[in-house]
C-alpha cells in the first residue's frame, strides 16, 4: 500500500503481525479481496532461532510441502484446495518447484523471493520491518497474530498474560496419534479404569492394550534401546520436562517407573481373556468424531523409525497406522479449542485474531491454510459483511475444525496437541463398496477408495461454498 487514503479509518486496516508462511498468505488474501493490510515483520531488525533470512514465508527447515497427490492423501489435497483459493503460497511453490517425486518441493530462494515481491508489490499492503513487543494497541481492531511457532518472547508473554498459562503452550510434547481402524480389538477393548464415568464418558472411553511380563520387558528394552534424536542446544534448558517426561527417559529410570506411571494396569479387566495383565498401554479420544486415539503419557523423542517399529510390539497395535509421531520440540501455540472462536478470534478479545502455527495446526501449508482464511475472514469484518467458514469435508473444513471446535478440550486442558492435515480429522464416509468398472474393493484397496471418496466430496463441497461466494467481493 503505497499510499493509504487520508479518509481510511483506524478501524479499516487489518493489522497482520508475522510474514511467514501464515501471515503472507492471509495479507495477500485480504489484499486480494479489497482490505487495506499493514504487515508487521520483525526480521531483519529481530531474528528467531530458525530464520536466516529476512524474506517473507522463509521455509525454516525441510523445502518440501510434502506429497502433492489431489487423491489419496490430504495435504495434496490440502494442496489443491489453495489453488483453487487463489493462494499465493501455491502459486510460488508451483512456479519455484524442483523435482521431487510425487512430492511438492521447492527452491526455498526463489519460492521465498517470489512470495515477498509479491507482497511487497501489491498496492494494499503496507510493510512495517518491526518488532510487535506486546499486545497490539486497543486502536488496531482487525489483527491477525501470525508469529509462528518461533513468537518473539515479549508478544508470546503478553498473550500468556492475556489467556492464561494453561493455555499456551511453548513446547510440543506430543504422543502418537493412532486411526482407530488400525487398532485390533480381538486384543484390546474399550474401559475406562475403574469403569469411571469422567465428564462426558460412558465408563468406556479409553482403549486398553495389554501385555504380559515378557512382553513388558521386551518393549522396556525397546525403549531404552531405540534410536532418539537431540535437543538442540536451545530447547535443553527448558523446565518442561518436570511434568512431562519423555517415555523413554521414564524407562530408563527403573523397570516399574512405567507401571506405576502412564502404563498401570490396575482398574482394567481384559474382556477377551479375563487374564490381568502385567502393564496396560491406554489411548484416549483424541478428536469429537472418534476417529483418532492419542497414546497417553508417550511424549516421545525417540526418532520416527524407532517408534513405528517399538510401538507396534504393544499388543492391539500390531498393525498401528499413525496420524502423527511422537515429539518434543520448541513451539509456542495457544490451546486454542477452548480459545479461538470458528473465525479464529480471540474469544476473549474478538480484535485479536490468530492464524499459522500458533493458532496449533502443524506445518508449512498447514498454517498457510489458516492464514488464507484468517485473511478472508478479517477482509469480511474490515467490510462488514458475512463470511461463511469453509464445509467441515473440505481439507480446510476439517482443519478449521480441528483447532477451533473438534478436539476432546474435556480431555485436559493440556491435551491439545498440534497436528498435519490428514483423513482422520475428515467427517466419515461410506467406503465404496465397488470400483468405476462395478468390480468388488477389497483388502488395502478399501482404505484407499475410502480416501479418494473424501478427496472427491471435498473438492466437490469446496466448488459449491466458493461459488456461493463466501466473501462478496469474489
Ligand atoms: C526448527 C523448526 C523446524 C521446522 N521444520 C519444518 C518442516 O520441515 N516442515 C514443515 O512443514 N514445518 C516445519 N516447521 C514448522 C514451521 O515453522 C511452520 O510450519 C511454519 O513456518 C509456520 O508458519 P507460520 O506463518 O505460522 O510461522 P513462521 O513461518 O515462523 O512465521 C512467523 C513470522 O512472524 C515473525 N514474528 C514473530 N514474532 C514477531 C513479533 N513479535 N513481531 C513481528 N514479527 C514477528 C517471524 O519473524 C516470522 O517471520 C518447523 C519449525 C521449526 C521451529
Amino acid at each position: 500500500m503505497r499510499s493509504r487514503s487520508a479518509a481510511m479509518s483506524e478501524k479499516d486496516i487489518i493489522h497482520i503481525i508475522g510474514a511467514g508462511l501464515a501471515g503472507s498468505e492471509a495479507a495477500w488474501q485480504a489484499a486480494n479481496h479489497g482490505a487495506q493490510v499493514i504487515l508487521h515483520e520483525m526480521r531483519p531488525i529481530t531474528g528467531t532461532d530458525a530464520h536466516q533470512t529476512d524474506g517473507f514465508a522463509e521455509l525454516v527447515c525441510s523445502n518440501s510441502f510434502r506429497s502433492d497427490d489431489a487423491e489419496n492423501n490430504a495435504v495434496g489435497l490440502l494442496h489443491e484446495e489453495m489453488r483453487r483459493t487463489g493462494s499465493l503460497i501455491m502459486r510460488e511453490a508451483d512456479a519455484n518447484k524442483v523435482p521431487a517425486g510425487g512430492a511438492l518441493a521447492v527452491d526455498r530462494d526463489a519460492f521465498s523471493a517470489g512470495v515477498t515481491r509479491a507482497i511487497e508489490d501489491h498496492p494494499n499492503i503496507e510493510i512495517r520491518r518491526e518488532l510487535i513487543d506486546g499486545l497490539p494497541p486497543e486502536d488496531w481492531t482487525n489483527v491477525i497474530i501470525a508469529t509462528g511457532p518461533l513468537t518473539a518472547p515479549p508478544l508470546a508473554e503478553a498473550i500468556l498474560a492475556l489467556t492464561g498459562e494453561a493455555s499456551l503452550a511453548f513446547f510440543d510434547a506430543i504422543a502418537p496419534i493412532v486411526y482407530k481402524e488400525s487398532i485390533n480389538f480381538d486384543i484390546a477393548w474399550m474401559q475406562s479404569r475403574y469403569d469411571k464415568k469422567g465428564p462426558g464418558g460412558d465408563g468406556a472411553d479409553y482403549i486398553n492394550c495389554p501385555m504380559d511380563e515378557a512382553q513388558y520387558t521386551a518393549f522396556l528394552n525397546a525403549l531404552i534401546t531405540g534410536e532418539k534424536t537431540d535437543f538442540k542446544e536451545w530447547e535443553k534448558s527448558t523446565p518442561y520436562f518436570e511434568g512431562c517426561l519423555p517415555i523413554e527417559v521414564m524407562a530408563e529410570r527403573g523397570p516399574e517407573t512405567l507401571r506405576y506411571g502412564p502404563m498401570k494396569p490396575v482398574g482394567l479387566t481384559n474382556p477377551h481373556t479375563g487374564i490381568k495383565a502385567h502393564a496396560i498401554v491406554q489411548l484416549r479420544q483424541d478428536n469429537a468424531i472418534g476417529t483418532l486415539y492419542n497414546m497417553v503419557g508417550f511424549q516421545t523423542k525417540l526418532k520416527y523409525g524407532a517408534q513405528t517399529d517399538i510401538f507396534r510390539m504393544i499388543p492391539g497395535l500390531e498393525k498401528a497406522e499413525f496420524a502423527r509421531l511422537g515429539g518434543i520440540h520448541r513451539n509456542t501455540f495457544l490451546n486454542s479449542p477452548r480459545l479461538l472462536d470458528g473465525s479464529l478470534k480471540l474469544k476473549a478479545r474478538p480484535a485479536l485474531r490468530f492464524a499459522g502455527q500458533i493458532t496449533g495446526v502443524e506445518g508449512y501449508l498447514e498454517s498457510a491454510a489458516m492464514g488464507l482464511l484468517a485473511g478472508r475472514f478479517a477482509a469480511a469484518d474490515s467490510k462488514r459483511i458475512p463470511f461463511s467458514a469453509p464445509p467441515a469435508t473440505t481439507a480446510f473444513g476439517a482443519l478449521l475444525n480441528h483447532i477451533t471446535c473438534d478436539h476432546m478440550t474435556d480431555a485436559g486442558s493440556r491435551s491439545f496437541q498440534p497436528m498435519n492435515v490428514n483423513f482422520g480429522l475428515f467427517p466419515e464416509i461410506e467406503t465404496p463398496k465397488t470400483d468405476s468398472e462395478g468390480k468388488r474393493i477389497k483388502g488395502k484397496e478399501k482404505g484407499f477408495a475410502r480416501k479418494r471418496a473424501m478427496s472427491a466430496r471435498a473438492l466437490s463441497d469446496l466448488q459449491t461454498w466458493l461459488s456461493k461466494k463466501p466473501l462478496a467481493a469474489e
